[in-house]
């Protein structure tokens, strides 16, 4: 694959993690009477730094939709079925297909289901997200309960059990119209027609020893080896398991304001965090809160929102942000007062960042082209480069993630980036300072890369970050002085964590 084609793949973007897509999907809620909800606590979603619509399900909301959905939809069946049959089509895609689950769920995705309800539609996504959130737990149960393995190519079969499993443990739907839906839809595909007896008894099965399993659903893996392993050789057993806990907890929703942090935290209830991010629960539909009209704030993870800031004082200068959107740090940066060009070579993604800009009533300058092809007239005071990566940073809010990339991804990226940073650093003035950032978790995308810049770059000095600097980010500089977060680590004390993300910083000498 090439890098080009690596990145295509990446059309989910990393980084979008919160900005491209808030707060309004439904929440995944397990039920039940004295029932702990484990770690199946809710989730996000939306689109792009704002533009979201969709309302937050509750536990009765699934409930209710359960009951009633399949409107919308001209396939005859009991109610919930075609709600159903969209979700197993959109999880055959990610853990079959590799395919990212974001484009799916938007307005041109999955036939299935752009034709639901609004209603059904915070349904499917409610299962898909407690279904790839959970999928390692939800494997470990349902491969238990079975006599023998099923064939490896029995996908549909695999999706309809762990589709009916997500919503007996995860979701507050009741048992039996769980696993009614789940028999119903097995016996209505010719391919799973036979299997009905086998999904009856499993979905039984699950549903008496709910407690047992989700008892020990964290102890099971919740991501494939090769991405385990790579986290405990890089980071050691024990943040390695702080960050498959983060991973199973849905994340906050986390604003970055135009100005004034305080006063947004007060007029949002919000709780200010030590960079100026206010951090919000994630029970919120973004386009209905305070000041979303007025444009006086964008979604964006707090740990997203330290790259732009390592820049210093940026006011008056020209500044690149290159693969800009959907805009998170173009915002921060016009917010900032410098003149901006964004380059963003998808047409789409183009179009969301000035969508985002135009709500938030910021300007820049915009460049519809491949960071390789730009020619840009003059260079450069500052340079932020938000590289394309595999995002391993953001699986907390993309739970899809783990189940859709490959380990040659980081490879492949690799190659991108390193050569990303090389042009970038063409367009720099002398005594202009660059920063590169990406959402990854692995080293090639970050530490490592930055080193094999510095060796390789003689004109630019390091400027590591300092803690007299950046008080705030204490716990984040490393000792070579790069910022560095990982899902599971507080930030001023909160301990809802933030994404993973990583920076490194340098000045032109000449
Ligand atoms: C990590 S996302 C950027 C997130 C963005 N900086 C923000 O804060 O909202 C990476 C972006 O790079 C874009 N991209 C990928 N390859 C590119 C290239 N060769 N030239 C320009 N943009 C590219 C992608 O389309 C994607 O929008």
């Amino acid at each position: 694959m090439s890098a080009d084609e690596s990145a295509r793949r990446d059309v989910r973007e990393p980084h979008d993690t919160q900005e491209s897509r808030a707060a309004s999907r439904p929440q995944p809620q397990r039920p039940g009477a004295g029932q702990s909800a484990g770690n199946g606590r809710g989730n996000s979603a939306g689109s792009s730094i704002g533009n979201s619509g969709g309302k937050g399900l509750r536990k009765t909301g699934a409930k209710t939709s359960a009951k009633t959905s399949g409107r919308g939809t001209a396939q005859p069946g009991p109610p919930g079925l075609a709600a159903r049959d969209a979700a197993t089509a959109i999880l055959l895609k990610v853990v079959r297909d590799g395919s990212p689950l974001g484009p799916l769920l938007e307005a041109g995705g999955a036939p299935g289901f752009r034709a639901l309800s609004a209603q059904d539609k915070g349904l499917v996504r409610a299962i898909l997200d407690a279904a790839l959130r959970h999928r390692g737990a939800i494997e470990d149960a349902i491969r238990k309960r079975l006599e023998r393995p099923l064939d490896e190519k029995a996908h549909r079969l695999s999706a309809l059990l762990h589709l009916g499993a997500t919503q007996i443990l995860y979701l507050d739907v009741p048992d039996h119209a769980a696993i009614n839906l789940a028999v119903t839809a097995a016996g209505r595909d010719r391919r799973t027609a036979k299997t009905k007896g086998l999904v009856n008894s499993v979905l039984r099965r699950i549903a008496r020893e709910r407690s047992e399993i989700l008892a020990s659903a964290a102890s099971v893996k919740g991501a494939p080896d090769w991405l385990i392993a790579r986290w405990e050789k890089n980071w050691g057993p024990e943040r390695t398991a702080a960050i498959l806990a983060a991973h199973a907890d849905a994340p906050p929703l986390d604003l970055t304001p135009k100005s004034d942090p305080a006063e947004l935290a007060e007029r949002l209830s919000g709780d200010l965090l030590p960079n100026g991010s206010i951090r919000l629960d994630r029970l919120h539909t973004v386009s209905k809160l305070p000041g979303y009209d007025s444009g006086d704030w964008w979604v964006q993870d707090a740990a997203a929102a330290i790259p732009a800031r390592l820049l210093g004082d940026i006011s008056g200068k020209r500044v690149a942000d290159l693969c800009a959107a959907p805009g998170g740090k173009t915002a921060q940066l016009a917010a900032a007062g410098a003149i901006v060009t964004a380059v963003e070579k998808s047409a789409s993604r183009m179009r969301r960042l000035k969508g985002n800009l135009e709500r938030l009533r910021l300007s820049a300058e915009f460049a519809e082209a491949d960071v390789f092809s730009f020619q840009p007239a003059e260079s450069f005071d500052f340079i932020l480069l938000d590289a394309p990566c595999s995002a391993t940073g953001t699986i907390r809010r993309h739970p899809d993630l783990p189940w859709t990339k490959r380990e040659d991804d980081i490879v492949t990226l690799r190659e991108l980036q390193q050569k990303m940073l090389a042009q970038a650093a063409n367009w720099l003035k002398p005594g202009g300072i660059l920063v590169y950032a990406t959402c990854s978790l692995e080293l090639e995308e970050g530490e490592e890369q930055a080193h094999i810049f510095t060796k390789s770059h003689d004109m630019f000095e390091p400027m590591p970050l300092k803690t007299a600097e950046f008080p705030e980010l204490q716990d984040f500089c490393t000792p070579e002085g790069f910022f560095r977060s990982l899902p599971g680590m507080a930030f001023g004390g909160d301990a809802r964590g933030v994404d993973g993300f990583f920076a490194a910083r340098w000045r032109r000498l000449n």
